[in-house]
C-alpha cells in the first residue's frame, strides 16, 4: 500500500476501481436481497444454515429460493470484499483505502456470522436491525474507499474558480429583437415563453413522486379525483415557483449562457406580467389541493414558498449547501401525495421523501460540473465553482449511496417487493457505473451522461413503487 499522494496514473486504476465499484454494488444487492428475504418472510423456509433442507409445499418453496438467492449472494460479494482487500493490499490503493476496506471484511466475517444465528435461532433471537444495520456500515465502508480511491487517482488538490459576479450584460430588449410581424405568430411565442416559465422539463419527474407517495398510502385503490387533483395541483405549484425563480433571477440569468435568453432575462415577458401569472398559478394551485384537503394545499403552498423564496432568494446566491437544503422542496411532492390520500404525513412519505432529498445533490451536482463557468460568472457558490471539481465527483458517490440506502429503507418501511428491488438494482447499477466513469472523462458529455443516468434511476425506481404498490398487492 501508498501513501496519499495526487494524483495516481489513472490506468493501473481502473481496473480497481471497477472491482471496488462491483463490490459496493454487489453489498447494495445483497442489502436489497435482504430486505426481499425478510418482507417476504423467506427465512422461515429454511432454519439451517449453511445450506437448506426442501420444504414440501409450494409457498415454502418460493420462499426457498429468495432464500438460497441471499446465501448465494452472500458467497459472490464476500468473495468480491476479499478480492478488494487482496488488490488494495497487494497494489497501490492509500492506506486509509486498504484500512477501511480491511475493517468492512472484518464486519462482513461478523454479518455471515449474525445470518447463520438469524438463520438457525431464529430472527426473535437477534437484535431488530442488527443485520440490516452491519450491512448498511459494510456497504459505508465500500463506498468510502471507492470515492477516497477514486478522488486520489483522478482528482486534483486544489480546482477551485474564483466567483466572478459581474455586472449584467444589458438585455436585447423586446424591442431590439426581431419579433415576429404576424399576430399569431407573437402570440405563439408569447404562450411558449409562459409555458417555459413554467419549468415543464421537471414535471414528470416530479409528478413521478407525488404519484408514488399517493400509491404508497393508497394502493390499487386510488381514486381518480385524488389522482387528477393532485397532480393538477402540483403541476400548477411547480409553475407557479419556476415562475417566480424567472423573475428573482432575471438579472443573474442574463450572464449565464445557459439561461440567458429565458423570457425575463431577455425582457420578452414584463416582470408585472410574470408576477400576475405566477401569483395566479398560485391561486390555481392552492384552489385544486384545497378540493382534496387543506394539509396538501399547505404543503403546495410551502413547496412554492421553499422554491422560490428560501432556496432562489437566500439559499442559492449565499450558500455552497444550497442544492443539499434545497432538497427539500423537491421532496415536498411526496408528502404531498400521501397527504392528499390520508390528510397526515405517515413514515413512507417521509422516507420516500428521504430518497429523494438524498438524491437531489447526486442529480444536479453533475449539471453544476457541466455548467460550472457559468455558474461562477452567475456569482453562484456551487460546489464545483468553490469547492472544486474533485470534492464535487465525491459529493456525487456520497450522495448516490445514501440515495441507494435510502432506498433499502424505502422497500424495508413499505413492503415493496421483487419489480422494485430489480428496478434499484439495475438502475442503480447504471447510476454509479456512470459516476464512476465521470471520475475518469472529466468532461461534460461524462456530466451529462451521469446527469441522465440520475433522471432515469430515480424514473425506474418510482414507476417500479407505482407497480408494486398499484398492481402486483
Ligand atoms: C436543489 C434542487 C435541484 C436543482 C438545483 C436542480 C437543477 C436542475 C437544473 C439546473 C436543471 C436543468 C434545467 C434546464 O436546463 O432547463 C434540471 C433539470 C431537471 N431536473 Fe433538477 N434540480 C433540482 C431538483 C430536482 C428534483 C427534486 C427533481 C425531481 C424529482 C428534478 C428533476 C429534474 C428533471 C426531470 C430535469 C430535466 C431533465 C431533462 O431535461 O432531461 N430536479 N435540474
Ligand atoms: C410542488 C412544488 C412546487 C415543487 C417545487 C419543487 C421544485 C420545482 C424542485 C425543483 C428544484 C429545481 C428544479 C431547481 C432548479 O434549479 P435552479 O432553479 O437553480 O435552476 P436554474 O438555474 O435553471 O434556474
Amino acid at each position: 500500500m501508498a501513501t496519499e499522494s495526487f494524483p495516481r496514473p489513472i490506468r493501473t486504476h481502473r481496473r480497481f476501481s471497477a472491482l471496488l465499484a462491483a463490490t459496493a454494488l454487489g453489498v447494495y444487492v445483497l442489502l436489497i436481497v435482504g430486505a426481499t428475504t425478510t418482507i417476504t418472510n423467506a427465512g422461515s423456509a429454511c432454519s439451517t444454515w449453511p445450506t437448506c433442507h426442501v420444504p414440501t409445499d409450494p409457498l415454502s418453496q418460493t420462499q426457498l429460493v429468495i432464500v438460497w438467492g441471499h446465501r448465494l449472494a452472500a458467497v459472490l460479494v464476500g468473495a468480491l470484499v476479499l478480492a478488494s482487500v487482496v488488490a488494495a493490499v497487494v497494489g497501490d490503493a492509500s492506506r486509509r483505502v486498504g484500512a477501511t476496506l480491511l475493517a468492512s471484511a472484518g464486519l462482513y466475517a461478523v454479518q455471515v456470522g449474525v445470518g447463520a444465528a438469524t438463520a438457525t435461532l431464529g430472527p426473535a433471537a437477534i437484535t431488530p436491525g442488527l443485520h440490516l444495520g452491519l450491512g448498511v456500515v459494510i456497504f459505508g465502508g465500500v463506498v468510502l474507499a471507492l470515492a477516497w480511491d477514486l478522488e486520489i487517482t483522478t482528482g486534483e488538490e486544489d480546482d477551485a474558480i474564483e466567483l466572478d459576479a459581474g455586472e449584467p450584460e444589458p438585455a436585447a430588449t423586446a424591442d431590439e429583437r426581431t419579433l415576429p410581424s404576424s399576430g399569431l405568430e407573437r402570440a405563439k411565442l408569447t404562450g411558449f415563453a409562459y409555458f417555459k416559465m413554467m419549468k415543464p422539463r421537471l414535471m414528470w419527474l416530479l409528478c413521478l413522486v407525488a404519484a408514488a407517495g399517493m400509491a404508497l398510502a393508497a394502493g390499487p385503490a386510488l381514486d381518480a379525483h385524488t389522482i387528477v387533483a393532485t397532480l393538477g395541483g402540483g403541476v400548477l405549484a411547480i409553475g407557479a415557483s419556476g415562475t417566480f425563480n424567472h423573475v428573482l433571477e432575471r438579472d443573474v440569468d442574463r450572464k449565464m449562457s445557459r439561461t440567458a435568453d429565458r423570457p425575463l432575462a431577455t425582457d420578452l415577458i414584463p416582470v408585472r406580467n410574470a408576477m400576475v401569472f405566477g401569483g395566479l398559478l398560485t391561486v390555481a394551485s392552492l384552489g385544486v389541493f384545497l378540493t382534496i384537503n387543506r394539509l396538501a394545499a399547505a404543503l403546495g403552498l410551502a413547496a412554492i414558498l421553499f422554491y422560490s423564496v428560501v432556496y432562489t432568494l437566500l439559499l442559492k446566491p449565499n450558500t455552497v449547501q444550497n442544492t443539499v437544503i434545497g432538497g427539500f422542496a423537491g421532496a415536498l411532492p411526496a408528502l404531498i401525495g400521501w397527504a392528499a390520500v390520508t390528510n397526515e404525513i405517515g413514515l413512507p412519505a417521509l422516507a420516500l421523501a428521504g430518497v429523494i432529498f438524498l438524491w437531489t445533490p447526486a442529480h444536479f451536482y453533475n449539471l453544476a460540473l457541466a455548467y460550472k463557468d457559468d455558474y461562477a460568472r452567475g456569482g453562484f457558490p456551487m460546489m464545483p465553482v468553490v469547492r472544486g471539481e474533485t470534492e464535487t465527483r465525491k459529493h456525487i458517490v456520497y450522495y448516490l449511496a445514501g440515495t441507494l440506502v435510502g432506498t433499502v429503507a424505502l422497500a424495508w418501511i413499505t413492503d415493496l417487493g421483487a419489480i422494485y428491488a430489480a428496478a434499484v438494482a439495475i438502475f442503480g447499477a447504471v447510476f454509479l457505473w456512470t459516476a464512476v466513469v465521470l471520475h475518469f472523462e472529466q468532461t461534460e458529455a461524462a456530466a451529462f451522461r451521469s446527469f441522465h443516468a440520475s433522471n432515469a434511476f430515480l424514473g425506474a425506481v418510482l414507476v417500479a413503487v407505482l407497480v408494486d404498490a398499484l398492481v402486483l398487492v
